[in-house]
């Protein structure tokens, strides 16, 4: 069953049409991932399914969450989730249990129920010992588990995160997939933004892949993987690849692409990419297996992590 339908939704902002013709679903206990570069529109489409955004008028397109419109029932979806901002919006005049209790008022959890949640969400984020802390106490990863905290105090169904580790070291990006991951198996359905494909990868049963407003494509990100790109990368500098290869004829089974003054030699075939490295006669290379980066890259020509 879904949770959230999403059918032709378009937005437009001073003629640049931010969301266009979006069409998607999220299925009840899943993880869902919205993929793309900065600008792409992950934002608004994402304001748009807990009501904070209006879609375009003249769109004739439906978002359904739990079965409610968010244009109308935006307080029926409220309860029903919990929301994670791009930005760490904290009362920093408070500490980390008054910034929870604000609100579970909010939400009116009993002062004793409110008490035992945020008790037990301190230790589910690892937070317990920050409890009595001011927030210009905590470091970036604290806030964020803070924020995500937050978002679950009213026990959501659905929980939307948007961009829930951009910025934050690596351990810490772990820790919150590993939290992430716990909240999807005990049957929170979760719709997250990101610009990581490492973060799809690890944690989304399902990536949609947008660029400028629109789908690229959506699947399961290892189904992405298989039928859109070739297994391994080499990469080397666009001018050494120049300098030792260009115009030389490259093994059958290899595909070659320039971008971002970065070569990319891709092929299923190992020995076929052994080859071209014999072929740069000593400079320096990188060969790796492939990733959701590639398949981005094939479609649009450009990196996930260029500003647009
Ligand atoms: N309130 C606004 N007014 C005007 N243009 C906007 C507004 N909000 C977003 N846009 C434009 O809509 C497009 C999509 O922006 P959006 O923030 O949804 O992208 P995003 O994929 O979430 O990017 P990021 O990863 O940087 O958050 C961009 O061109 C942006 O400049």
């Amino acid at each position: 069953m879904a949770v959230i339908s999403v059918s032709h939704i378009s937005k437009t902002f001073d003629r640049v049409c931010a969301v266009c013709d979006l069409s998607f679903a999220v299925e009840a206990g899943s993880c869902f991932g919205l993929l793309g570069p900065n600008g792409a529109g992950k934002t608004t489409m994402m304001k748009m399914i807990y009501g904070k955004a209006a879609r375009d008028k003249k769109c004739s397109g439906a978002i359904e969450v739990f079965g409610f419109d968010p244009a109308r029932d935006e307080l029926a979806i409220k309860y029903l989730s919990g929301v994670v901002p791009q930005e760490n919006n904290l009362d920093e005049e408070l500490n980390v249990v008054q910034n929870l209790l604000v609100y579970a008022k909010f939400y009116g959890l009993a002062r004793r129920v409110a008490r035992e949640r945020i008790e037990s969400l301190l230790a589910f984020l690892e937070l317990s010992e920050k409890a009595g802390s001011k927030i210009r106490e905590l470091s970036g990863g604290m806030k964020r588990r803070l924020v995500i905290a937050r978002a679950l105090l009213n026990e959501p169904r659905l929980l939307i995160l948007d961009e829930p580790t951009t910025g934050l070291d690596p351990q810490v990006r772990h820790l919150i997939w590993e939290k992430l991951r716990r909240l999807r198996n005990g049957g929170t359905t979760i719709l997250l933004t990101t610009h990581y494909m490492e973060e799809a990868f690890q944690i989304c049963d399902r990536v949609l892949i947008m660029d400028k407003g629109r789908k690229v494509m959506e699947d399961q990100p290892q189904r992405l993987m298989e039928q859109n790109i070739e297994r391994y990368v080499l990469e080397v500098s666009q001018e050494q690849a120049a300098a030792v290869i260009g115009g030389r004829e490259l093994p059958a089974a290899v595909r070659a692409d320039d971008a971002q003054g970065i070569s990319r030699f891709y092929s299923d075939d190992l020995d076929g990419l052994k080859v071209v490295a014999a072929m740069l006669d000593g400079h320096p290379y990188y060969l790796r297996q492939a990733n959701l980066e590639d398949v981005f890259l094939k479609a649009t020509g450009r990196a996930l992590n260029e500003k647009q």
